[in-house]
């Protein structure tokens, strides 16, 4: 099967520093992908590269087959790339429902080749909050949600633009252990409803529950692929952890 992501030799300085050096990796359509590495391998750099926050200095990110060089990172939502911030960034003024329609403006509309009919945002958004469990938060503002909720919201932002690829970054940090299932029960639907996930998550009980494939990036290198059980027991992957 072509893949969907095809990100090769890609690579990032600031300044003199290598914060990426030539990854490449692919990502076959309707995989659950963790990324994972410790504080500072790059992980970050690498999803920026992607959605393209940031411009890679060499390789090139190929999606669904074609090159993203030079589209900016609204033209690679619209295109079905969406990714998920560290820090929620909701439109404090907006309700949830005003969080999700925004995106879905922008993007959805797009992404369908035409404008959606009044009735279709309507549902659209009720789809949306009901997949991430916050229907009946529609009419809350973002400050009244919980931090799990908000990481939701977060998340539905992203789910808006109807993304074939979303990129989860550190959807989880600060949650209780229930509070981790629940997002990675989430993350886990999303992908048998066909959306190609990738997570990066430093909590490595909810990469290991959700991953079907590890990546391990150490010092902008990717050190490691494959399934989760042997990457985990990589030499260079135990020392990297071991490490920290
Ligand atoms: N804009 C920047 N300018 C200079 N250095 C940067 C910049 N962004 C990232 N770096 C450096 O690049 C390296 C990789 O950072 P990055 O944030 O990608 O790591 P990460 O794996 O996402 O880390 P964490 O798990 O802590 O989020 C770090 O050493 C970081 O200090």
């Amino acid at each position: 099967m072509a893949p969907l992501l095809d990100v090769d030799g890609v690579g990032k300085r600031f300044g003199g520093f290598i914060a990426l050096d030539a990854v490449s990796l692919t990502i076959a359509p309707g995989e659950r992908v963790g990324l994972i590495g410790p504080n500072g391998s790059g992980k970050s750099t690498l999803v920026n590269c992607l959605s393209g926050t940031l411009v890679n200095d060499t390789g090139t990110v190929r999606f669904e087959g074609r090159d993203l060089a030079g589209l900016t990172a609204h033209q690679r939502t619209r295109r079905g790339l969406a990714r998920s911030f560290q820090l929620p960034r909701p439109f404090a003024s907006m309700t949830v429902a005003e969080n999700v329609r925004v995106p879905l403006l922008y993007a959805a509309g797009s992404r369908r080749g035409r404008h959606l009919t009044r009735a279709e945002i309507g549902e659209r958004i009720a789809e949306v909050l009901g997949q991430m469990g916050l229907a009946d938060r529609a009419d809350q503002m973002p400050r009244d949600l919980t931090q799990v909720d908000m990481r939701k919201l977060e998340l539905a932002r992203a789910m808006a633009a109807e993304p074939s690829l979303l990129i989860a970054d550190e959807a989880m940090a600060g949650l209780s252990n229930s509070e981790v299932d629940d997002i990675v029960a989430l993350l886990i639907r999303l992908n048998q409803a066909g959306i190609t996930v990738i997570l990066i998550e430093h909590i490595m009980k909810a990469v290991m529950q959700f991953s079907q494939r590890l990546v391990v990036l150490v010092s902008g290198k990717k050190i490691a692929d494959g399934p989760p059980d042997e990457v985990m027991r990589h030499p260079e992957v135990e020392r990297a952890y071991l490490g920290q």
